[in-house]
């Protein structure tokens, strides 16, 4: 038997999708990471380890919502006018409260305390000044312009969720309840390595059959996308020796070891076979285009990704089994979200039964729907393609024929914002 090749049937082979993300997903919840304590500062993306429950109100006090004068509401003039001496002044940090009595106000700012007995804020805009009285006509609402104690977030409720990313505003919610810290899922240390005699670095010219490894650059990239930044890459020859030290070195460091290249059917495509020696195969092949060959292993505890190496291939199976294997690892709510879904602008067909993921734009149109359409560079070995692409269109397994208005799948690509 050729060194690189394994008898496809000694593993699960040729899984549809749904079955190899459910086995991805299944794997990594055995391997749910600890959590960590982080600064604030330093938590944004990452995911929330435990509920947050809110200790107090948010806000903590009813206060003003307006700049203006606060007074009670029941002595609003129905009709006419009505002046209200200005007894007092309340400040947004202002130390203590202020008295004030019937038929007078204080001036007050927004985010200041609404002093006791009053409940209501007309803003300034709305009032005449005469001297260290304010008028005010009828038409003001009692109750207006004030935001009443947790009105935001009430002490004792469930404001984050265990495994919601934290986004800016998330990271505001943990600030305004008080934590300077976050509960987070530790990342995971990935190991990325490319692997080809074909490959030398962007800078380097090119010598007869070589080129350019772009993959370094795109899964890394991927990865960064997530926040997690891979341990330095390594460029593996073509030579079982090589990649067999590689990986054993790889998984007893890291938790996830990606691979892009030698995984399909050449005599020089040892991925399969050594993962099956090293460790443990959990498939290999996904009835997919591109990306059929992908490989999902286990060495030393080590989740293992082998990618195919056309760099389109690479991309499609990193977003459609890697992001939500690495999300998973950390107990994100968004690990297993429902797709997203868009409508086809062109009617499209193939010619095979696997699914198919085509690079496309995404356009709002009037009409409230998004609308995809392919671009025209879909080789896998195409980077413009998924260069150009805002997603990847998902046609099912199975059918062939697509008419255009049809309600899609769409993995959306990492872009600049
Ligand atoms: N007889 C068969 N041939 C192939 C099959 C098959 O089932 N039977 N599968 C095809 C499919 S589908 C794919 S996808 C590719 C994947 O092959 P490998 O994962 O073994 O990848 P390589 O052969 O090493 O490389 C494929 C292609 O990608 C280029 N490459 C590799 N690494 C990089 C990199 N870091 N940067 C840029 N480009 C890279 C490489 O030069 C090749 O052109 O196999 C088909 N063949
Ligand atoms: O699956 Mo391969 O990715 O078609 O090129």
């Amino acid at each position: 038997m050729p060194p690189g090749h394994a008898p496809s049937a000694e593993f699960p082979t040729r899984l549809s999708v749904a079955d190899a993300r459910t086995r991805v997903l299944a794997l990594c919840a055995e391997r749910r990471h600890a959590s960590e304590r982080v600064a604030l500062e330093n938590a944004l993306g990452r995911v929330l380890a435990a509920d947050l429950v809110a200790a107090c109100d948010q806000p903590p006090f009813a206060n003003a919502a307006m700049d203006g004068y606060a007074l009670r509401g029941e002595e609003l003039p129905r009709e006419g006018e009505r002046r209200f001496r200005v007894a007092a002044q309340m400040f947004a940090g202002a130390p203590a409260d202020v008295a004030f009595g019937r038929g007078e106000c204080v001036r007050i700012t927004t985010g200041a305390p609404l002093p006791r007995g009053a409940d209501t804020v007309v803003i300034k805009e709305n009032v005449r000044v005469d001297g260290d009285v304010v008028v005010v006509a009828a038409g003001e609402h009692a109750g207006a312009n004030v935001r009443p104690a947790g009105e935001d977030i009430r002490a004792g409720e469930q404001a984050l969720r265990s495994g919601d990313t934290l986004t800016p505003a998330r990271l505001g919610v943990l600030a305004a309840c008080g934590h300077a810290h976050a509960r987070v899922a530790r990342r995971p240390r990935v190991a990325l390595f490319v692997t080809g005699d074909e490959l030398v670095p962007p800078e380097q010219a090119l010598g007869y059959g070589q080129i350019h490894d772009s993959n370094r650059y795109s899964l890394g990239g991927m990865l960064r996308t997530l926040g997690i930044e891979p341990e330095p890459v390594g460029h593996l020859r073509d030579d079982p020796d090589a990649l067999r030290a590689a990986l054993l070195d790889a998984a007893r460091r890291c938790d996830v070891v990606i691979s892009s290249g030698g995984v399909s059917a050449g005599e020089a495509d040892y991925m399969p076979r050594l993962v099956a020696e090293l460790g443990h195969v959990h498939f290999w092949k996904v009835r997919m285009k591109p990306g059929m060959p992908i490989l999902c292993g286990g060495i030393d505890g080590a989740l293992v990704f082998a990618l195919p190496g056309n760099p389109v291939s690479t991309l499609a199976t990193f977003q459609l089994f890697v992001r939500p294997a690495l999300l998973a690892l950390q107990g994100s709510n968004e690990a297993d979200a429902a797709p997203r879904k868009a409508r086809l602008a062109v009617p499209l067909a193939k010619r095979h039964e696997r699914a198919e993921y085509l690079r496309a734009h995404l356009e709002w149109r009037d009409d409230g729907g998004s609308w995809a359409t392919p671009l025209e560079k879909q080789g896998s070995g195409m980077l413009r393609g998924i260069a150009d692409a805002d997603v990847l269109v998902a046609l099912p397994e199975g059918a062939r024929e697509f008419e255009a208005g049809a309600v899609v799948d769409i993995l959306p690509l990492p872009g600049l914002g």
